[in-house]
C-alpha cells in the first residue's frame, strides 16, 4: 500500500506491526511533507501480509520520478503482487465534493508528455519490457472488489470513478491549467501516484488506486478562494475513519479472491 497525505492513518489497521523510518533504509529518500509519516510499515490485514509506505516521495520535493517510485520495485523484489496506492487529490470535475472517493479508472501522464517518466534510460528487464501498455494499468477484478465494498458501506452517493492526473507541483494550479485538465477528461489533480502506478504496472502488479477528493479545484477567475496544504490534511483527517474500514474491506475481499483461486 502507498498512503498519501494525511492517509498514513490506514496503517491502524494492521496488526503485528513493524515500522522502519525511511531514513534507516539504504539508498531510501526522505519525506519531507507535512502530513507524511516517512516510515515502511509491514505488518498483517486479515492475516494478509501488508508493505505499507506511510507517506511517499513527490517529485516537488526533489526526487527523480524513478527515486519516488524505487519503493514499488523494493515491494515487488519482496514479493508484493497486489498495490493500493491512495492519495489526496482536488477534485476537478463539478460534481465531486470534498470527502468523495475517486476509483481511479485511468490517468493522464501529463509529466509523461514531456517525457518525464520513471522508466526513462535504460529498461531494467528483471522487472519488465522496455515497452508497456497501460492501457490495463487499473485492474477490472480490483474495481469490482472496489464496487462491492462501496456498496457494502453505502458509499455510492460519494464514490465516483475517474481519471486522475499528476502534475510536478509544489505550487497548485492555474485556472487556466484547470481548464486545460479539464478539456483533457481529468476528473481530479494530484502530485503524486501516475509515476508509482507505471512503475507497478511494468512489474507487472495488480493495481488499484483511489483519491479523496480534500478539496474543490475552482477554474473560475471570479472565485477567490485558494486551495492550501491544510485544508487537504483536514479532510484526510476527517475522512481517515471511513477510509481504513474501506481499505480494510479491500484487502479482505481480495484475500478471498485469491484463496478462490
Ligand atoms: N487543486 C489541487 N488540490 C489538491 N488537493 C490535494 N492535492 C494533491 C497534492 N497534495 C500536496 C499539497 O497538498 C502534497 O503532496 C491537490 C492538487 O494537486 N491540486
Amino acid at each position: 500500500m502507498i498512503c498519501g497525505s494525511g492517509l498514513g492513518a490506514i496503517t491502524d489497521t494492521l496488526t503485528q506491526k513493524q515500522c522502519f523510518p525511511y531514513e534507516e533504509i539504504p539508498h531510501f529518500p526522505t519525506s519531507t511533507v507535512k502530513g507524511h509519516v516517512g516510515q515502511m510499515v509491514f505488518g498483517y490485514l486479515h492475516g494478509v501480509p501488508i508493505m505499507c509506505m506511510q507517506g511517499r516521495f513527490h517529485y516537488y520535493e526533489g526526487y527523480p520520478l524513478w527515486k519516488c517510485a524505487m519503493p514499488v520495485r523494493v515491494m515487488k523484489l519482496i514479493g508484493v503482487t497486489h498495490l493500493i496506492v491512495t492519495n489526496a487529490a482536488g477534485g476537478l470535475n463539478s460534481t465531486y465534493n470534498p470527502g468523495d472517493i475517486m476509483l481511479m479508472k485511468d490517468h493522464v501522464n501529463i509529466m509523461g508528455f514531456a517525457g518525464n517518466n520513471p522508466l526513462q534510460g535504460p529498461n531494467d528487464d528483471r522487472f519488465g519490457p522496455r515497452f508497456l501498455a497501460m492501457n490495463k494499468a487499473y485492474d477490472k477484478q480490483l474495481l469490482a472488489i472496489c464496487d462491492e465494498v462501496v456498496e457494502e458501506m453505502g458509499l455510492q452517493n460519494i464514490t465516483h470513478k475517474g481519471v486522475y492526473t499528476c502534475l510536478g507541483g509544489p505550487n497548485y494550479e492555474t485556472v487556466a491549467e484547470m481548464k486545460l485538465l479539464r478539456v483533457l477528461g481529468v476528473d481530479a489533480i494530484g502530485m503524486s501516484t501516475v509515476h508509482e502506478v507505471i512503475t507497478a504496472r511494468h512489474c507487472d502488479m495488480k493495481i488499484v488506486a483511489f483519491s479523496l477528493i480534500t478539496n474543490r479545484c475552482v477554474d473560475d477567475y471570479d472565485d477567490h478562494t485558494e486551495v492550501n496544504h491544510e485544508e487537504v490534511m483536514v479532510t484526510g483527517k476527517r475522512m481517515e475513519g471511513l477510509l481504513k474500514e474501506f481499505v480494510s474491506r479491500i484487502v479482505s475481499r481480495i484475500k478471498e479472491t485469491f484463496e478462490d483461486a
